[in-house]
């Protein structure tokens, strides 16, 4: 079983949010930032957290902040640079625009990994959601090499690594759909709780 010393939590907030109109990580859900919910789930599971954003702005919540080793480069960069960080061999990662994951969901990635994965990913409702997953150090190498190239597509870096999908059960399992325009966060507003 994979301790808690041995796994970091890296939070993606860069990117441009064009669909929401303004930074996602930042939107304020009742009281709560959504990059909040975030740090709240993964970090019962982890070591120490960092925010991967060149946004200053995420400074107020007073956890390491990085910028991407190479800008504009999309998640997978923004993974990179987290392993870059990383001093661990696990390392969950999670967009900052999931506001319902929950860290019970999170801890199915780390059952799931037995030291063989690169990496461990979600699956719900047959959809890959390699951005609540746990990464092995080791794909750190691989994602260099394939950026190097401008190959800037992360299912196509899961191409490249030993995958291991956990698939949720939808009648059971909660709702972890990201939030990517205003029409959606709208509609699970009212459903969120303090
Ligand atoms: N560090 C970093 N994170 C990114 C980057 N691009 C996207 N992300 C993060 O990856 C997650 C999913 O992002 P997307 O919704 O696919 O992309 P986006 O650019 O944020 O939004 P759209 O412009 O609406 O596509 C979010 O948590 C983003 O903050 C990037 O270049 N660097």
């Amino acid at each position: 079983m994979i301790e808690k010393k041995d796994i970091t939590g890296i939070i993606l907030a860069g990117g441009k949010s064009s669909r929401m109109g303004t930074d996602k990580g930042l939107i304020n859900l009742n009281g709560r930032l959504f990059v909040q919910y975030s740090i709240s789930a993964v970090e019962p599971l982890v070591t120490e957290t960092f925010i991967i954003s060149g946004n200053p702005a995420y400074d107020v919540l007073k956890l390491g902040r990085f910028e991407d080793i190479i800008p504009n480069a999309g998640p997978l960069a923004g993974i990179l640079t987290g392993l870059s960080r990383s001093k661990t061999v696990y390392n969950l990662v999670l967009s900052c625009d999931v506001p319902l994951i929950k860290t019970k969901v999170l801890e199915l990635l780390i059952y799931a990994q037995d030291g063989t994965f690169d990496v461990v990913q979600l699956v719900s409702n047959g959809r890959s959601m390699p951005l609540i997953a746990l990464y092995h150090k080791r794909c750190k190498l691989i994602f260099h090499e394939l950026l190097k190239t401008d190959e800037r597509r992360l299912h196509v870096a899961l191409d490249h690594c030993r995958v291991k999908n956990v698939e949720l059960d939808p009648e059971k399992d909660v709702f972890t759909s990201n939030i990517n325009t205003p029409g959606e966060l709208k509609s699970i507003a009212h459903g969120i709780k303090n």
